[in-house]
């Protein structure tokens, strides 16, 4: 038997409005934290991304606001801005009542609008952790009737950046609250940090064998060498074929130099960091959700928490240092029982990091070369042919009868269709393909002198 909302301590009309939005079972993480929260304890919460964990944290504060109070009473910390406007939008989803007042609060937004709205009287704040404080100390957030404090990326909230500011947050808050950390990943140094802010805390699990959902295929692709990542990119992006990808780099720069790159190659992509302003980040995010964009370059800023529906594609053109960061970057895709792929640009120094994440992961990523010219000209006659018969199926077709018939006059009607499937592939080769792409071209990606007759060989046996 399946689990309903309500059967785990949550009223029945909240039920009925998840039910509009489509929540109609909970997830494990929903199932197994919300009982815990609603009775009053501490929680600490790990489950995997996309999992449901805002729900998890959410529901449980909306079901015990009181309306008549009219001060904050939750605070919900996250590490970036987009990531307090995301889970701000989601609590106000699952609210469906317009008297619960649920305001994000975060730096690079014009300071004077959130003041007035706390002026106003809000029940929940969902903000960053310099924003807080700074409200706070002006006076214009108070905190003493907080019975709520949540940590969403709570690994990630105690880490060297933001565990002073954290400390300080806690410090203002009344000893009588109830604290959750959520996560899908609890790396064993935060232990510590957890038995001095929570008390007796009980932790869900909910039990995986691997931290990487299996939804998520991933592999690798080995960059030939003497080629730069950017130009091994372009044969993937083109085999891979994403409707949407988030592309993760290392710096703001680096972010910028690739942007240009695949810009000039004819994408549609833009690129995701700090430099940008908080109203140019805003205005990406939306295009990128409203599939305006098709590809986003991002630093790890947009690694954590960001659920962008049906992404198709996580890219790491550049693995991270930390086995958490991979987790939570390719989190971004496969998410709400969705499939997605996750793809690494791997060189010859990078096995050191894929040996780590294949370890914490107990799982090998497949490697594979770089995709040949015939591999990806394959691809493309297989997307034709899918347009093909498409097009056959529809009603468009029979308004060029009339020049198919006047050709048959001088040509052989198979002529005719194999003229005009060039002129279509010709279209769709990009450029880049037509100039510098010789499938001889690619170099071994072993550095080892032994093995480069032997991958020349294969090279040429595909194709
Ligand atoms: N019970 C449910 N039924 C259907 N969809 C759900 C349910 N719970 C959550 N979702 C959807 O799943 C998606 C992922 O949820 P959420 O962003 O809370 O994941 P998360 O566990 O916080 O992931 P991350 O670790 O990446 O932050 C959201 O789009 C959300 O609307
Ligand atoms: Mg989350």
């Amino acid at each position: 038997m399946t689990l309903s909302f309500q059967s785990l301590g949550l009223s029945e009309t909240r039920a009925k409005h998840l039910e509009k939005l489509e929540f109609v079972e909970p997830t494990d993480i929903q199932s197994q934290a919300i009982p815990h929260l609603l009775s009053g304890r501490d929680v600490v919460g790990q489950a995997q991304t996309g999992t449901g964990k805002t729900a998890a944290f959410s529901l449980p504060i909306l079901e015990r606001i009181d309306l008549k109070l009219s001060a904050p009473q939750a605070l919900i910390l996250t590490p970036t801005r987009e990531l307090a406007m995301q889970v701000c939008q989601a609590m106000r989803s699952f609210a469906g009542d317009r008297r619960i007042r649920i305001q994000s609060i975060y730096g690079g937004q014009a300071i004077d609008r959130q003041i007035q709205r706390l002026q106003q009287g809000v029940h929940i704040v969902v903000g960053t952790p310099g924003r807080v404080i700074d409200l706070h100390e002006r006076g214009d957030l108070h905190l003493d009737q907080i019975n709520w404090l949540v940590l969403d990326e709570a690994d990630e909230m105690l880490n060297m950046g933001f565990i002073q500011d954290v400390e300080k947050i806690l410090m203002q808050l009344p000893v009588e609250r109830q604290t959750a950390f959520f996560s899908a990943t609890m790396p064993s140094s935060i232990r510590e940090l957890v038995t001095k802010f929570l008390r007796s805390p009980v932790t869900v699990t909910v039990k995986q064998t691997k931290t990487a959902p299996t939804r998520i295929n991933q592999t690798a692709y080995m960059v030939p060498r003497g080629w730069t990542k950017a130009r091994a990119l372009q044969p993937i992006l083109e085999l891979e074929d994403p409707e949407s990808a988030l592309i993760f780099v290392r710096t703001r720069r680096q972010a910028a130099e690739l942007t240009s790159f695949l810009q000039a190659a004819g994408h549609n992509v833009d690129e995701y960091h700090g430099d940008l302003s908080q109203s140019q980040r805003e205005r990406l995010m939306l295009r990128f959700r409203n599939r305006q964009v098709r590809l986003v370059v991002a630093t790890d800023i947009a690694a954590r928490g960001l659920d962008v529906d049906d992404l198709t594609h996580v890219i790491n053109y550049e693995l991270p240092d930390s086995v958490e960061s991979y987790v939570h970057r390719i989190g971004r895709t496969g998410r709400a029982g969705k499939e997605g792929t996750a793809i690494a640009l791997l060189q010859p120094f990078d096995r050191r990091k894929l040996y780590q994440i294949e370890r914490h992961l107990r799982q090998k990523l497949e490697v594979k070369q770089i995709p040949t010219r015939s591999q990806i000209e394959a691809r493309h006659l297989e997307k034709l042919q899918d347009q093909v018969r498409e097009a056959l199926a529809g009603e468009r077709m029979a308004s060029f009868l009339p020049i198919v018939a006047q050709l048959s006059e001088e040509y052989d009607p198979h002529a005719i269709a194999a003229a005009a499937l060039q002129m279509a592939y010709d279209r769709v080769r990009p450029a880049w393909m037509q100039s510098d792409y010789a499938e001889e071209e690619i170099p071994p990606t072993t550095p080892k002198p032994k093995l480069i007759k032997r991958s020349k060989t294969s090279v040429s046996q595909g194709r």
